[in-house]
C-alpha cells in the first residue's frame, strides 16, 4: 500500500477546497494543527476541519503539534478527522491519550520529532494504527529531509514486523520527487508532501508521479 497524503500547509488557506479538489488521486488530506506552543508556528483547529469534512469524501488526516492533545481530541474527533496522530512529546499519559482517540472511534497515530528515539513508543506500538515519522523539525513546510530519518524508519519497520501487526509508517517533511522511492524502500507507506505538490501546477498529476516513483 502506498498513501500519498497532501500537506494543506502548503495549500492557499484563502482556496482551501479548490485546492484541495485540484488533489485528484490524494488517499488523505493531511491536516497541520499547530498552536504556537508545541510548535513555533500557529495554523488551524475543529472549525476548519469540520469545513473540509463537508467539502470532501478524501479522508483527513489529522496531525495535532499541539500541547495537552486530550484536551482536544474529543473537538477534532466530532469535526470529522478519521485519523489522530497525536506526538509523543506532547502528553506524559501516551496511553490515555490513544485510549481516548480510539475510544472515539478514529485511527490514531503517534508522532515522534527527529531528536526523539523508537524507544518512546515501544509500549503502546500495538495499539496504534500509524506511527509518524517527523523528517523535519515540525513547525514549517519547505525544510530538508533529514537523512537521519532512514534509519529510523528502518528500524521502526522491523519493530512493527515484530508485533504481527499491520501498522503504517507514515513520513512528513521534505518528502519529494527525488527522495520519496528511496524513503519507501526504508518502509514507509504513507507519505506527506506540501511544498512538493503545492509549488507544482498541475497537484493531481504531481500525486500520481509521487506514487509511480515507489513503484
Ligand atoms: O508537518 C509539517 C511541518 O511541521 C508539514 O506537514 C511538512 O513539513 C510538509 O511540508 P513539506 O512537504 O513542504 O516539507
Amino acid at each position: 500500500m502506498i498513501r500519498i497524503a497532501p500537506s494543506i500547509l502548503s495549500a492557499d488557506f484563502a482556496r482551501l477546497g479548490e485546492d484541495i479538489d485540484r488533489c485528484t488521486g490524494a488517499d488523505l488530506i493531511h491536516v497541520d494543527v499547530m498552536d504556537g506552543h508545541f510548535v513555533p508556528n500557529i495554523t488551524i483547529g475543529p472549525p476548519v476541519v469540520a469545513s473540509l469534512k463537508k467539502h470532501t469524501s478524501v479522508p483527513l488526516d489529522v496531525h495535532l503539534m499541539i500541547a495537552n492533545p486530550q484536551q482536544y481530541v474529543e473537538a477534532f474527533a466530532a469535526a470529522g478527522a478519521d485519523i489522530i496522530t497525536l506526538h509523543a512529546e506532547s502528553d506524559v499519559h501516551l496511553h490515555r491519550a490513544i485510549h481516548q482517540v480510539k475510544a472515539l472511534g478514529r485511527q490514531v497515530g503517534v508522532s515522534l520529532n527527529p531528536a526523539t528515539p523508537l524507544c518512546m513508543i515501544e509500549e503502546v506500538l500495538p495499539d496504534l494504527d500509524m506511527v509518524l515519522i517527523m523528517s523535519v523539525n515540525p513547525g514549517f513546510g519547505g525544510q530538508k529531509f533529514i537523512d537521519a530519518s532512514l534509519d529510523k524508519i528502518r528500524r521502526l519497520r522491523a519493530m512493527i514486523s515484530a508485533t504481527g501487526k499491520d501498522i503504517s509508517i507514515e513520513v512528513d517533511g521534505g518528502v519529494t520527487m527525488d527522495n520519496i522511492a528511496q524513503i519507501h524502500r526504508a518502509g514507509a507507506d504513507t507519505f506527506v508532501a506540501g511544498s512538493a505538490i503545492f509549488s507544482t501546477p498541475d497537484y493531481g498529476h504531481t500525486i500520481n508521479a509521487l506514487r509511480q516513483q515507489c513503484r
